[in-house]
């Protein structure tokens, strides 16, 4: 029985709220892969912060649904698996009332057929049995803003009652902390700046919730996540080579070949591929990761500004302020960080097979995943260039970065901001506080009722 019809099914759905939680499911569709989220709240208690929280994340096997563009079909079949876990983590008389949404991020953004990639994952998620709510693209902007949101509902900033603190140490002491969300194809930065007003209007939101206002500033920077980084950086490197590429960003020994033509699949890199006379790129890793730091600096342009402060590109940035935390991806950054420089410098023979190099650096970074290893080196200087480079991270400011990965139990991505969001779960009023819930006075009368007419 889905509990959105008529008052008496209200009044019965609040009443069974009492004993069984709610559940809400959102997929995080990234460039890279997609997430599954399911999310548990008690029902009396939904307009509190703090009390919806994560109860499964399930890993989509296979790419994210952008690199099924070739072959649309695939991109919703590759979403089954996780659909039948949620049917498995929800019990099966609430899949009718649990909503699911699917939000799709930067990889979608660079895709001029996305719509035809919605179209088979909707497919797949209109054909399972929960209450299909919708599935889009997202905008930078709602990237940011909703990552702001999680973080700050999950740290307690919000200040509501029913709040549980898990992180008590982490809770922000000038009220709110700001995100910073490192994606593959793109990244973001949101925070309540100092300085008023926001100068520039694209970067500007304005929030009031539970009962207070707030002015935040937001950007996401499409092509600035790692793996578009990595691209933009060959492609600037290669103009002034003649194919072959020594790369101080990968390890020494590190041997890629690749085509000129897939590294100028999307609209990141415009037009340059006409110009070169080679059809291949040949890259030699020979680590080193001061020079790493000088080749992805050229990636940033700070030549102009026109406002009073810019991170790069000519995009206003105000002054940083306050606390940050770096969200979701970023539970294995700090690793990547702060290995960088010895991952970059790891001295293998020139000369020795990629596999030998592999196994080499593995032995040195055991609890890193294959496929990531390679660029490892290039992650972390990168992520460590646009904090420092990018957005002016000091050497103070840095002690004011805190590296997320979970929050109590839930990620610390947008996904759950968007939830929140939609369901409505974030009142610009705080609730006010009552005595008892809706659902435990419905309970009363009902029982009060019923034993007066005994
Ligand atoms: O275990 C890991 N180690 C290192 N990088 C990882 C790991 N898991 C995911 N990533 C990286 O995190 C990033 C996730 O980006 P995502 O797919 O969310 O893109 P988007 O947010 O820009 O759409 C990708 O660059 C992916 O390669
Ligand atoms: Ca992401």
């Amino acid at each position: 029985m889905g509990c959105t019809r008529g008052l008496l099914t209200r009044c019965l759905c609040g009443i069974t709220g009492l004993f069984y939680p709610q559940y809400g499911i959102v997929l995080d569709a990234g460039s890279s892969h997609t997430n599954l989220y399911v999310y548990e709240w008690p029902a009396e208690k939904e307009n509190d912060t703090g009390v919806v929280h994560q109860v499964e994340v399930c890993k989509v096997e296979g790419l994210g649904i952008s690199g099924y563009s070739q072959d649309t079909e695939k991109a919703g079949l590759s979403l089954q698996r996780c659909m039948k876990r949620a049917q498995e983590v929800v019990p099966e008389h609430q899949h009718r009332e649990t909503p699911v949404y699917l939000g799709a991020t930067a990889g979608m953004r660079l895709l001029s057929i996305a719509d035809r990639v919605l179209s088979a994952v909707e497919k797949t998620l209109r054909s399972s049995p929960f209450n299909f709510q919708g599935a889009r693209v997202i905008s930078g902007q709602e990237e940011g803003a909703y990552g702001w949101i999680t973080i700050n509902y999950l740290l307690g900033n919000f200040k509501q009652p029913g709040w549980l603190n898990f992180l008590p140490h982490l809770r922000s002491s000038r009220g709110t902390s700001g995100a910073l969300d490192l994606g593959g194809a793109s990244t973001q930065i949101t925070f309540v700046p100092d300085q008023e007003p926001i100068e520039s209007q694209e970067n500007s939101l304005h929030f009031r919730l539970y009962g207070k206002n707030y002015k935040v500033y937001t950007h996401s920077f499409l092509c600035y996540g790692k793996d578009q980084a990595l691209r933009l950086k060959l492609a600037s490197d290669l103009q002034a080579s003649n194919g072959s590429l020594l790369d101080p960003c990968f390890h020494p020994g590190y041997l890629r070949i690749m085509n000129i033509s897939d590294l100028y699949t999307n609209p990141c890199i415009a037009n340059g591929e006409q110009q070169l006379p080679f059809t291949q790129l040949h890259l030699q890793g020979n680590g080193d990761y001061q020079r790493c730091r000088m080749t992805i600096q050229k990636i940033f342009n700070t030549s102009h500004c026109p406002y009073s402060s810019c991170s790069f590109n000519g995009i206003f940035l105000p002054p940083l302020q306050g606390e940050f935390g770096v969200s979701l991806d970023a539970r294995y950054t700090w690793r990547e960080v702060s290995g960088a420089s010895q991952a970059c410098d790891n001295h293998v023979e020139q000369q020795a097979s990629k596999v030998f190099v592999l196994l080499q650096v593995k032995a040195e970074f055991p609890k890193i995943k294959e496929k990531y290893l390679s660029e490892y080196c290039f992650s972390g200087t990168y992520i460590l260039s646009l904090l420092e480079n990018g957005y002016g991270f000091t050497m103070e400011k840095w002690q004011s970065i805190q590296f997320l990965g979970k929050i109590g139990s839930s990620d610390a991505g947008w996904t759950l901001g968007y939830m929140l969001n939609l369901t409505n779960m974030i009142p610009a009023e705080k609730p006010p506080t009552r005595p008892l819930s809706h659902a435990s006075y419905y309970f009363l009368l009902v029982l009060s009722s019923s034993s007066l007419s005994l």
